[in-house]
């Protein structure tokens, strides 16, 4: 009943955002665990009508908040995401290898998402390894449902990780960068979501400490290793792959090729290193909730010498080259712990 009245009360209040927060604790005094559950929500800058939700089901990757969610999913510290289902599935064999986790004989990754065929999801000890499509869209529905999964199983200090591709800008095929900050199009570091009719407005910058972390692997680990280049800057998130990146093989193209390049030397000016489309949600979405996260992502091309990506062997192996690092980062995590 007091669930009821207050999810109530709440939705119809029309309430701002912060007066709700600072609203409803007071109202569920009577039941500690709920209370507790608002101020945890509060702190990370999560919806506190989560806290009163009986069910919740998690529609896209297939799961549920429940008690049997809590025992699988407590120990999860590193999430590993990327664009594609099979690179991920590959990225859960390669960490599982890495933290020398053993499945019992005759079991095998499961895709834990399966049921829902949007996501494809491995937990492979505390690591999961999911992909997200392609787009913000695509990764945002993603990351509300982890970051509420990741809550409701009540996981601490858990660290994000987009490992993907890009297209460099003035970079050689085959480097990895790291992401110091996303930006737009039009060089903002700001995530935009229209709510409610209003432009909603979140910072971009990728966590300072993991970015020199991962920066600091990949020197030692630069050249040898199958890791090369390492280096770090800002990165452009697109809507597009075509217009939306300035190329000149989409079906769609109303500007000549030195329009282009005036584009991509302004992107050089400002930083960026790298382009791709879904580092403006990623960030955005992960420093609202005060969680550490970091986008690093290998480059297919230099946008400087053409816009043709041509799937080859070549871009395989480039494709493992983020995930070596993230594994020596999360090995190093775990031999600490
Ligand atoms: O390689 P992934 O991680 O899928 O990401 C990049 O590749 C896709 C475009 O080909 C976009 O999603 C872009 O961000
Ligand atoms: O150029 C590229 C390559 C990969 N992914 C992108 O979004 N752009």
């Amino acid at each position: 009943m007091l669930r009821m009245e207050l999810d109530e009360r709440d939705l119809d209040s029309g309430q701002k955002h912060q007066k709700h927060f600072e609203r409803l604790p007071s109202v569920v005094e009577s039941d500690t665990e709920i209370e507790k559950d608002f101020e945890r929500l509060r702190i990370m800058n999560l919806n506190c009508h989560l806290a009163v939700l009986e069910n919740d089901y998690l529609y896209h990757i297939a799961l549920e908040k429940s008690e049997r969610l809590k025992k699988a999913f407590s120990d999860v510290k590193y999430i590993c995401m990327g664009g594609s289902p099979k690179r991920m599935y590959q990225f859960a064999h390669y960490i599982k290898e890495v933290i020398g986790l053993q499945l019992p004989i005759g079991v095998a990754l499961q895709n834990i998402s399966e049921e829902s065929d949007r996501y494809a999801m491995y937990k492979i000890g505390p690591v999961i390894s999911v992909n997200h499509g392609i787009g913000c869209p695509s990764i945002s529905i993603l990351l509300n449902e982890l970051i509420k999964l990741i809550h409701y199983a009540g996981c601490k200090d858990v660290t994000f990780f987009r490992i993907g591709t890009c297209g460099g800008v003035g970079v050689e095929p085959g480097t990895i960068i790291v992401t110091s900050e996303a930006v737009d199009g039009m060089f903002r570091p700001e995530y935009r979501q229209i709510v409610l009719g209003k432009e909603q407005v979140r910072k971009t910058k990728c966590d300072e400490d993991l970015v020199n972390d991962i920066l600091e692997i990949g020197k030692v680990h630069e050249d040898k290793d199958g890791i090369k280049k390492v280096i770090s800057g800002k990165t452009l998130c697109a809507n597009d792959f075509y217009e939306g990146q300035g190329r000149l093989d989409g079906a769609f193209c109303e500007y000549t090729s030195s329009e282009k390049m005036d584009f991509l030397q302004k992107c050089k000016e400002n930083g960026v290193k790298n382009i791709e489309m879904e580092s403006l949600c990623f960030t955005g979405l992960l420093n609202h909730a005060k969680i550490r996260g970091v986008v690093i992502c290998v480059a297919l091309v230099d946008r400087l010498n053409g816009d043709q990506v041509v799937s080859h062997d070549l871009n395989i192996e480039f494709q493992e080259r983020p995930f070596k690092l993230v594994a020596k980062y999360i090995k190093k995590q775990l031999e600490k712990n």
